[in-house]
């Protein structure tokens, strides 16, 4: 489970993240939703020990992610732009990971096959085509056959199979009793995808719930997302 409470974080001047309070529950698929630079990234960020908060705490089953004895068997994470060195073979870079969180190389083997990039295991990774990419990075975030998925942007820039078949792997992933947190701004896609919603802007939790209630009186869960981000469709926030 995770536990995000009072979380702040403040750069200068700019409050990019303001006393954010949320859970993700174990057997759910959570959307975390909110427009370009509302400080999505940020909390996960946060959450995964990457940055520190101004104040405020956020909790993996109870402990900080630097807290965590092996982080990989506990919370398995895809964030934007943390990508493998580009010269190194898929199965190395995994292989790698495996041994820094003591994971046999059984178990890399059969997170490729997961994905389904068992054939592409001996390519390196600039070969690979963005959708590759992105397969290989939940790949690394299945390693440790962790208990909670977290993932920032995962279907950016992928085609429709992709975007397909990351839909499919994360309703199956909480279906199998995980707790999936995984933020977007694309709302067609988090209305098939999620089960509960953390709707976030310019820093601040504006709705949290389930989809049903956050969509309840609105059209659709991008009418809904509108209404309480003040946007407009096609507008520049
Ligand atoms: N290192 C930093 N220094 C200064 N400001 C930052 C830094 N990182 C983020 N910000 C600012 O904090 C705010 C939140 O950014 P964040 O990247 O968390 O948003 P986001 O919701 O993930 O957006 P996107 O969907 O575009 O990735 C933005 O205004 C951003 O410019």
């Amino acid at each position: 489970m995770i536990e995000i409470s009072g979380l702040t974080k403040r750069y200068g001047a700019k409050l990019a993240v303001d006393e954010v309070t949320f859970s993700v529950h174990p057997g759910r698929v959570t959307g975390f939703l909110g427009p370009n630079g509302a400080g999505k990234s940020t909390t996960l960020r946060m959450l995964l020990g990457l940055d520190h908060p101004t104040s405020g705490t956020a909790l993996i089953n109870g402990k900080r992610y630097r807290d965590l004895r092996f982080p990989l068997r506990t919370v398995g994470a895809l964030l934007d732009g943390a990508g493998p060195v580009p010269e190194r073979r898929a199965v190395d870079h995994l292989t790698w990971m495996a041994q820094s969180n003591r994971i046999s190389r059984r178990r890399v083997r059969e997170v490729l096959d997961l994905v389904g990039l068992a054939d592409a295991a001996k390519k390196q990774v600039r070969k690979y085509s963005l959708g590759m990419t992105q397969r290989l990075g939940i790949a690394a975030a299945l390693l440790g056959n962790p208990e909670i998925l977290v993932l920032d942007e995962p279907v950016n820039g992928l085609d429709p199979d992709g975007i397909r078949w990351v839909r499919g792997f994360l309703r199956q992933y909480a279906a199998s009793g995980r707790a999936v947190l995984v933020s977007s701004h694309l709302m067609a896609e988090m209305a098939d995808t999620a089960d509960d919603a953390v709707v976030i802007a310019r820093g601040r939790i504006v709705a949290h719930g389930t989809l049903k209630e956050i969509t309840d009186g609105h059209e659709s869960l991008e009418s809904a997302f509108f209404a309480l981000t003040g946007g407009q469709a096609g507008v520049a926030w």
